[in-house]
C-alpha cells in the first residue's frame, strides 16, 4: 500500500513557483529521504502534506484517503516533527507530550499511558516533569519527536530533525527512527545532511528548485551517475591556492580544497587523471596520496545540479 501519494504538487508565492509539480508515492514501512539543499522546497512540500499550507495545484493522499476530503483522517494518521521546535517552554516534557496527544484525539487512560510510553522511548522518561527550558538542544528535539508519536501515526514526518545538535544526540535520533521505523512506521526524513540520509533512507528523492530531479535507493542513484568521477589529491604543504590551477582545466567539473587536501569531480575519461597531476607536478607540488572515491549521494547531486549541496 502506498502509505503517501502525491500527484502534480505545486505551490507558488506569487510569481515564485517553490514546488513544482512534484509526483511521489511512498510505500509501507520505508524510511524515504527528501534530500535537498536550503530553500530546495523541502518545507513547503511537507507543510502541504500536513495541511498547513494549501496547493496551488495537485492531490495528496494518505493511506489511499484524499487530504481534503478526510481531512481528520490524514490528521491521525500523521506524525509531523517540524524544523522549527514546537513545544511549549513553560510545560513540562508531560504536559507538552499529553497537549499534543490530545489534539490528536487521546483521552483518558490511554492518554496517560501513550504520554509516558513516548517520554520513555525518546529517553525522557525520568524527564517528564521537567520544563524544556532547561534542557540541552538535543533533549528539546527528542521532545518534539515525543509530542508527535504517542498518538502512534502510521506515517511521520520528520523535517531536519538533527538541525543544531550535538553528535550524541544526533545518533539517539538515527537509532529511534530505525526503531520507529521497525515499529511498522513509515517515515519520510528531510535533511540537507547526505550522510544521514545515506545512513538511514531506503529510497531518496532529491529535490532541487522544487523538483524532483532523482528518485530510488542509494544503490540506484549512484549508479546513474557513470560519467564523472571524484578524486582526491592529498599534497604536502600545500598554502591553501594550489586547487586554482585545475579550476577550468578539460574535464574538470569542480575543485575544493580544504588545507592539504583537494577534491575534483571531473569527467570519467581516464586522460582526466594525468591531466591533473601533471599541472600539479609542473607547478612542482609534492603529492601525497591520489583516490579515486566511489559515487555517493552527493556526487550524484554535484553531478546533477553542478553545485554542492552546502553551497
Ligand atoms: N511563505 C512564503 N512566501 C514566499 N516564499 C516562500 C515562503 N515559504 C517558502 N518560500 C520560499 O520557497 C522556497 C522553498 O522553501 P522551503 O522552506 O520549502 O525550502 P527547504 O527545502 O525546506 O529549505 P530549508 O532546508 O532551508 O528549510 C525558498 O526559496 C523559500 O524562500
Amino acid at each position: 500500500m502506498n502509505v503517501l501519494e502525491i500527484r502534480g504538487l505545486t505551490k507558488k508565492f506569487g510569481d515564485f513557483v517553490a514546488v513544482d509539480n512534484i509526483s511521489l508515492k511512498v510505500r509501507e514501512g520505508e524510511i524515504f529521504g527528501f534530500l535537498g539543499a536550503n530553500g530546495a522546497g523541502k518545507s513547503t512540500t511537507i507543510n502541504m502534506i500536513c495541511s498547513l499550507l494549501q496547493p496551488t495545484d495537485g492531490d495528496i493522499r494518505i493511506m489511499e484517503h484524499d487530504i481534503k476530503l478526510q481531512s481528520r483522517f490524514a490528521k491521525q494518521s500523521l506524525g509531523i516533527v517540524p524544523q522549527d521546535l514546537a513545544i511549549y517552554e513553560d510545560l513540562s516534557a508531560y504536559e507538552n507530550v499529553s497537549f499534543f496527544a490530545g489534539l490528536y484525539g487521546l483521552r483518558g487512560a490511554l492518554l496517560k499511558q501513550r504520554t509516558q510510553e513516548a517520554l520513555e522511548f525518546v529517553g525522557l522518561g525520568d524527564k517528564a516533569k521537567s520544563f524544556p527550558k532547561n534542557f540541552s538542544g538535543g533533549m528539546k528535539r527528542r521532545l518534539n519527536i515525543a509530542c508527535a508519536i504517542a498518538h502512534k501515526p502510521k506515517l511521520i514526518i520528520m523535517d531536519e530533525p538533527t538541525v543544531g545538535i550535538d553528535p550524541q544526540s544526533r545518533n539517539y535520533i538515527l537509532s529511534s527512527v530505525r526503531e520507529l521505523n521497525e515499529s511498522g512506521c513509515t517515515i519520510i526524513y528531510t535533511s540537507h545532511y547526505m550522510e544521514e540520509v545515506e545512513e538511514i533512507c531506503s529510497r531518496i528523492a532529491i529535490v532541487d528548485h522544487g523538483k524532483i530531479i532523482a528518485e530510488g535507493t542509494k544503490e540506484q542513484l549512484t549508479a546513474s551517475i557513470t560519467d564523472t568521477k571524484d578524486i582526491v589529491i592529498e599534497l604536502k604543504n600545500a598554502v591553501g591556492s594550489e586547487s586554482d590551477m585545475l579550476t577550468g582545466l578539460a574535464g574538470v567539473r569542480k575543485v575544493s580544497q580544504e588545507e592539504n587536501v583537494i577534491r575534483i569531480h571531473s569527467d570519467a575519461s581516464v586522460d582526466n587523471l594525468n591531466r591533473i597531476l601533471k599541472q600539479l607536478m609542473a607547478a612542482e607540488l609534492e603529492i601525497r596520496t591520489v583516490e579515486e572515491r566511489e559515487p555517493n549521494l552527493e556526487t550524484v547531486f554535484l553531478t546533477l545540479t553542478g553545485r554542492n549541496l552546502r553551497d
